[in-house]
């Protein structure tokens, strides 16, 4: 079996292309990073470290890479013969993926069935991932690949830290994982995806991972850049933000519990079982990756503001996502070219100009009030 996976970063070395090849895959990582790609090819596998109460390390084998920056028709070719491609590049980066995967479908004439999942956190990427490849091709063209293609909606959950090591292949996982595939949309005979959890519906699962992993997450990540403080676990040291990141995780627990009927007592556990994955004293998360990309992670669908608006618009106040959305508003790294941008707009508009802008919410919404209020 053949897969061709997008992304040899963290996540895709860390755990999706590690889960394939264990299911038997040969993965086929594409890339921009040459020397990333250089390196699997020379060595044909890489290394694991499983970092929690005990450690553990594997080899991932049968693994090989593309630039696809020099050499498109080598994607091509993959795609034309994969059985399964996947993406961990990042939300912002799919449209551009989108010409190569249309290509590469159209190649395949309908050989076999082909099946692909974004695994990016965000709200139905694989939705948004087809979209970008529709609009690629003509009505005809699109109507004989989706004959034999299939794009399934995915969430994605394991923390995968950037550690500095001399081996650049290698990874630092947390023990767990979850990888959760909306069922009815693959196609062909019984798609094997290894430990993958199939399900019928994934609205509640992508929602429940990214309104409490990556809420929790940010929290920490942008209360903790605020204090000065410089990894998720010393973040979470701190007796506040901890109270911090239990507070937010309580207000999208009720928008949770009300939209998708989780029990609240499980949503409880959800919750400490998380926390306790963010203080894991193996994992050297810094607070500038889990912040990075501020603009999106402001966006109006995603974690801090989507459960923070439901909220207000019910005549409640979410103050701990308010602090975050005003904690997120003042996080800054000069290497991350969304925080560089932000600090733009802020400059150009001020704070509740810019999230008016970033969000597309009208000045007079109560969301807007409430963090008007929390500025004054
Ligand atoms: N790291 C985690 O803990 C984690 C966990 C769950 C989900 N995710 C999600 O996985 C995705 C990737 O995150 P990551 O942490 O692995 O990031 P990363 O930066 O480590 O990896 C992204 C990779 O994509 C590559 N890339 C960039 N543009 C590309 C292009 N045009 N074509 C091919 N490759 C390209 C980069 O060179 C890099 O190797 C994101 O959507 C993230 O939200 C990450
Ligand atoms: O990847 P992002 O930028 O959307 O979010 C940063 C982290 O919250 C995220 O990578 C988590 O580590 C991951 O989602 C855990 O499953």
């Amino acid at each position: 079996m053949k897969a061709v996976h997008f992304g040899a970063g963290n996540i895709g070395r860390g755990f999706i292309g590690a889960l394939l090849a264990d299911a038997g895959y040969h993965v086929q990582f594409v890339d921009v990073n040459d020397t990333v790609i250089q390196a699997l090819n020379e060595r044909g596998s890489y290394t694991v470290h499983v970092v929690g109460e005990e450690h553990t390390t594997f080899t991932v084998d049968n693994v090989s890479g593309i630039n696809s920056k020099e050499n498109e028709g080598a994607v091509i070719e993959a795609i034309q013969d994969a059985d399964v491609i996947t993406t961990a590049v990042g939300p912002h980066i799919l449209p551009m993926l989108a010409s190569t995967i249309a290509k590469g479908l159209l190649a395949r004439k309908g050989v076999k069935p082909v099946n692909i999942i974004a695994c990016e956190n965000a709200i139905r990427a694989t939705s948004q991932l087809k979209e970008a490849v529709i609009e690629k091709l003509g009505q005809a063209e699109w109507e004989t690949i989706q004959e034999y293609t299939g794009f399934a909606d995915a969430a994605v959950d394991r923390i995968v830290p950037n550690v500095q090591s001399d081996d650049l292949l290698a990874v630092t996982v947390e023990p767990f994982f979850e990888w959760v595939v909306e069922e009815p949309s693959l196609i062909g005979d019984p798609v094997s995806l290894g430990e993958a959890k199939l399900v019928e519906d994934l609205a509640p699962f992508i929602e429940r991972k990214l309104f409490t992993v990556n809420t929790g997450h940010a929290v920490a990540s942008y209360a903790g850049f605020r204090a000065g403080i410089e990894t998720i676990k010393e973040a979470l040291a701190s007796d506040y933000i901890k109270h911090r990141v239990r507070g937010a995780l309580n207000e999208t627990k009720a928008i949770l519990v009300d939209d998708h009927g989780f029990d609240p007592d499980e949503q409880e556990a959800y919750i400490d079982k998380i926390i306790t994955r963010f203080e894991n004293p193996y994992l050297e998360d810094k607070v500038q990756r889990v912040g990075r990309g501020p603009i999106r992670k402001l966006g109006v669908k995603d974690r801090l503001v989507k459960p923070a608006k439901a909220l207000a618009e019910k005549g409640l106040h979410p103050e701990s996502l308010v602090e975050t959305i005003d904690d997120a508003l003042h996080f800054y790294d000069e290497t991350d070219e969304e925080s560089v941008k932000l600090k733009q707009l802020i400059e150009e508009k001020g704070k509740i100009g810019a999230f008016t802008s970033i969000t597309g919410i009208e000045d007079s919404h109560p969301l807007v009030e409430l963090l008007r209020k929390r500025h004054e």
